[in-house]
């Protein structure tokens, strides 16, 4: 009886977040270039084997896209965390995100910090606005890292439902110097980590022991994502950070940590819960200066910091 109740409540039970489905409308008039079978970007694959598009610029078209959203009335939620001496970072990140973020479309970030009084004044954009959240201060990088996606997933279970359509969670140290738009938007999205993807499997910083609950086989893994983006749906970024969250609190009770944190576990879900939508690394560079043939356009990147002396602890 009590088992019956169990089943019939996980299998029936109503999903609190709704998202939206209007279609991809175009309208008559509406001019772009024409798009080819035939022809596409070359160097790069834009499609995994499991046929998520993996967006590189010259995959979409930018005016097209913008109208197709447009019509959606979507508000992307946007996370960051500045804790203690990352408060710095904040005015940089705030106003690249102003150019460059989802310009056009509504924006509400949620900004996470044990300093409110930090924050910097930056003019938002139309449709742009910005919550600040006190949270308590912690002891050691790896904690305030970690501690992001129990925060995550309480804002999404508790408050987002009929405030967001799509949510984003992204780092603080980094700056936008590109367009980052609605092509991102479904709803799972991964970006793949800068210093890997053009390296093999074996060679990714996967959590490789056992004991951990982040651990992924040698022979097994898709691509190796970073932990300083990440997106999708509320539905699906729930179960995303309630998992890792879960799986974070099970290594503690067992004295383990993963070798990169929460990104080892972002790492294991997006193995096993596969990405409906992947961002080249456009979507997260190493650093301004850096560069890459395959890499035409810098959209956001990470800038350079001495995590001596902005780190809590080494
Ligand atoms: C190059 C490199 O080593 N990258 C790893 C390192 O990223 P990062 O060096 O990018 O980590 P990080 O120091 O930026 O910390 C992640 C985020 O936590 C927040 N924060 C962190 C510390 C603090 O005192 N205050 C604060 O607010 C802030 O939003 C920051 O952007 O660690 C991550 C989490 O394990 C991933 O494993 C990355 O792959
Ligand atoms: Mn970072």
């Amino acid at each position: 009886m009590v088992l019956n109740t169990l089943k019939f409540d996980s299998v029936f039970i109503r999903p609190k977040w709704k998202l939206k489905n209007f279609g991809l409308h175009s309208s008559p008039g509406i001019l772009y270039n024409q798009p080819s079978v035939l022809v596409g970007r070359t160097g790069v694959a834009s499609v995994t084997s499991w046929l998520a598009p993996i967006i590189w610029e010259g995959t979409f078209d930018a005016t097209l896209i913008d109208f197709i959203y447009k019509q959606q009335n979507l508000t992307i939620a946007t996370t960051v965390f500045a804790l203690g001496k990352y408060t710095r970072f904040l005015k940089d990140f705030l106003e690249s995100a102003e150019q460059h973020y989802f310009v056009g479309f509504r924006v509400h970030y949620y900004l996470f910090t044990d300093l409110p009084e930090e924050v910097p004044e930056v003019k938002m954009g139309e449709n742009h606005s910005l919550t600040v959240r006190k949270v308590p201060s912690l002891n050691r990088w790896q904690d305030i890292s970690m501690g992001r996606m129990e925060i995550l997933e309480k804002l999404i279970g508790n408050e987002l439902a009929n405030e967001a359509d799509y949510i984003f969670c992204l780092d603080v140290d980094t700056k936008f110097y590109g367009r980052w738009g609605v092509e991102t938007l479904g709803r799972l999205v991964g970006v793949i980590h800068p210093w890997f993807f053009d390296a093999l499997r074996n060679q990714f910083t996967y959590e490789r022991r056992p004991e951990s609950q982040a651990y992924i086989p040698a022979g097994e893994g898709d691509y190796y994502f970073t932990g300083a983006a990440f997106g999708g749906s509320l539905e699906d970024v729930h179960h995303l950070t309630k998992t890792c969250r879960e799986q974070m609190n099970i290594d503690a009770a067992n004295s383990i940590e993963a070798i990169w944190h929460e990104e080892s576990h972002l790492n294991k879900y997006f193995l096993y819960n596969k990405p409906s939508k992947v961002l080249s690394p456009e979507y997260l560079w190493r650093d301004i200066n850096a560069g890459a043939a395959q890499i035409k356009i810098i959209r956001f990147t990470h800038v350079s910091k001495n995590n001596a002396e902005v780190r809590p602890n080494p």
